[in-house]
C-alpha cells in the first residue's frame, strides 16, 4: 500500500537505419539492444530510491555472523565487515556469496557507512581463490565469476559510504575490494598491495583496470598493471593507492571512522548521488558487457597455457608456504 509505481516503456523502431544491420541478422535484435542500454539507467534509479530510503535517521541493530564474514554495527552506527576465511581470506565462491549477502544487509540497514577489514593479522585478502580457477568445474566457475561481479557492483556502486581498513597484504582481488571502497587506511610494515595478475600469466579484467585507473593516475596504473607491481605501504601512499598509513588495525579502523564522520554534515542523498555519478561509467560498462565478461573468463580458464601458469603459480605458493 502507498507504493509508487514507475513505468518506463520503450518502443523500438526495428526498421530504423541504426537497427537495420542487427535486425536483418537476428529477430528482436533491436529490442534486445534497447533492453541492454536500459539496464544501467534502471540500476541508477534503484540506487537513488535506496538512497532516499537511507535518509531516515534511525540505525537498526545489525549483527550477522556467517562463518566467513562477521558483520556488526558499532555504537556510532558504522557497520564493520570482517572477512574471516583462514588462512588468507582467498575469495572462493562461498566467501563471495557471504560478502554479497552482507553488502545487501548493510544496504538495508541504515548504517552511517561501512568499514571492510580482515580477521587475519597479516592478510587483508589474498585475492581470488586460485583453486576456483585451476581445473574448474565450468558451471561453478560461471557462478563464481557472476558472484564476483555482483560483489563489485554492490561495493563499488554502494549508496552507503565505504572505507577499507587494510590490515595486511592485499594482492589482486584483495586490492580490488579495497579500491572499490572510497577510502583506504593501510597498516604500515612489510605488507604489499597491488594488481599482480600478469605475474600469474592472467589478465586483470577491464573493470579491475578501470577501478585502479580511478584510484591512481592512469600512468601509474598502466605501469603497475603491466609489471604486476606490488606496492609497499609507503609507495602505495605516495601514488595515492591508499590514503593513510595506520599503526595497527585499531588505528586503521579509527582512521576510516574519521573519514566516514566527514559525511555527518553532508545530506546523504546528495552524497550518494554524487558518488554514483562519479562511478557511473565503469558500472555502465560492466553492465553492458556483463555476459561477455563471464564468457571471456570461462574461455580464459579453458586455455591450456593459463592452466599451466596457474599450476606453476600454485606450486610456487605451496613451496613457499612449506618453508
Ligand atoms: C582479456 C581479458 C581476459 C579476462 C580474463 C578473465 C579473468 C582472469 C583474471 C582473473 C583475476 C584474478 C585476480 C586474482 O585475485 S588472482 C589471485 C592472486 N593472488 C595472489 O597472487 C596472492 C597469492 N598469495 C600470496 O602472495 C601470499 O599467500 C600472501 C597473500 C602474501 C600471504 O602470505 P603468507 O601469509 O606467507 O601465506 P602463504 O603464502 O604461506 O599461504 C598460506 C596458504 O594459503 C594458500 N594461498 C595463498 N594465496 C592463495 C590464493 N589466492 N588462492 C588460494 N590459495 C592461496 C597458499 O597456497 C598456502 O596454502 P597451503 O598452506 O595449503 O600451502
Amino acid at each position: 500500500m502507498g507504493r509508487a509505481l514507475v513505468w518506463d516503456a520503450t518502443c523500438v523502431d526495428s526498421l530504423a537505419a541504426s537497427h537495420l544491420p542487427s535486425t536483418s541478422q537476428k529477430a528482436a535484435a533491436a529490442a534486445e539492444s534497447a533492453q541492454m542500454l536500459k539496464r544501467p539507467k534502471m540500476f541508477l534509479l534503484r540506487q537513488a530510491v535506496s538512497n532516499a530510503r537511507q535518509l531516515a535517521p534511525s540505525v537498526r541493530a545489525m549483527s550477522s555472523k556467517g562463518p566467513l564474514v562477521d558483520l556488526t554495527v558499532d555504537n556510532d552506527g558504522v557497520a564493520i565487515m570482517t572477512l574471516q576465511r583462514p588462512p588468507v581470506n582467498s575469495l572462493n565462491l562461498d566467501l563471495l556469496k557471504e560478502i554479497s549477502k552482507s553488502l545487501d544487509d548493510v544496504a538495508k540497514n541504515k548504517s552511517r557507512g561501512m568499514i571492510l577489514t580482515s580477521s587475519s593479522p597479516t592478510v587483508f585478502s589474498a585475492g581470488l581463490d586460485i583453486m576456483e580457477m585451476y581445473k574448474p568445474d565450468m558451471k561453478r566457475a560461471e557462478e563464481f565469476w557472476t558472484t564476483l561481479q555482483d560483489v563489485w557492483f554492490k561495493l563499488y556502486g554502494s549508496s552507503f559510504a565505504t572505507a577499507a581498513a587494510i590490515n595486511g597484504h592485499a594482492p589482486a582481488g584483495g586490492c580490488l575490494l579495497s579500491m572499490s571502497c572510497e577510502y583506504r587506511a593501510m597498516v604500515g610494515g612489510k605488507f604489499t598491495i597491488g594488481l599482480n595478475e600478469t605475474a600469474l600469466g592472467i589478465v586483470a579484467p577491464k573493470w579491475f583496470m578501470d577501478t585502479m585507473c580511478r584510484t591512481i593516475s592512469m600512468r601509474q596504473a598502466e605501469l603497475a598493471l603491466t609489471t604486476a607491481k606490488m606496492f609497499t605501504v609507503d609507495e602505495a601512499l605516495k601514488c595515492e593507492l591508499i590514503d593513510e598509513i595506520a599503526t595497527d588495525k585499531a588505528d586503521a579502523i579509527n582512521k576510516c571512522k574519521t573519514f566516514l564522520k566527514k559525511f555527518e554534515k553532508i545530506p546523504p542523498l546528495a552524497r550518494a548521488i554524487t558518488k554514483l555519478k562519479m562511478r557511473e561509467e565503469p558500472i555502465k560498462n560492466l553492465q553492458t558487457s556483463r555476459q561477455a565478461d563471464v564468457q571471456e573468463f570461462l574461455s580464459f580458464l579453458k586455455n591450456p597455457k593459463v592452466q599451466q601458469s596457474l599450476e606453476m603459480y600454485i606450486q610456487a605458493l605451496k613451496q613457499k608456504a612449506a618453508k
